[in-house]
């Protein structure tokens, strides 16, 4: 089987949820090609997984994993968003999430969705 590629995006305030996540399910994401918003993706390295780092999210990131998702390359995305949070890049982050409809992306903004699409993918 073919190895999947999952994103994994985390806004500041959710961060530490990420990094959390990541060690709940390591066993699963450790089947998977891995690449991450700059900033998410250096916590992630930091519990051993191997990711590929895009840039800082306000400085691009969504935007280039956005261009992976509309050029098929990506299985899922998992987005912790900060509901609380204002981000100068917000239009990014919108058009993130539109690309995903529009190519029928999984994209998880919680970690309860986001271990049911793990399960579903991996
Ligand atoms: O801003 C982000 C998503 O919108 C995340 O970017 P970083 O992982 O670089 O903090």
């Amino acid at each position: 089987m073919e190895q999947k590629t999952i994103a994994l995006i985390a806004h500041d305030g959710k961060k530490p949820e990420m990094v959390g996540f990541v060690k709940d399910n390591i066993a699963l994401l450790q089947n998977a090609k891995l690449v991450a918003t700059g900033t998410t993706g250096a916590y992630i390295r930091q519990t051993g997984l191997d990711v590929e780092l895009k840039l800082s999210g306000p400085k691009g990131g969504d935007a280039q994993i956005a261009a992976l998702a509309a050029e098929g390359k990506i299985d899922a995305i998992i987005f912790f968003r900060d509901p609380l949070g204002k981000h100068a890049h917000e239009p990014d982050i919108q058009m993130l999430m539109r690309v995903c409809d529009v190519y029928n992306v999984p994209l998880a903004t919680n970690p309860a969705t986001g271990e049911l699409i793990l399960k579903g993918t991996l």
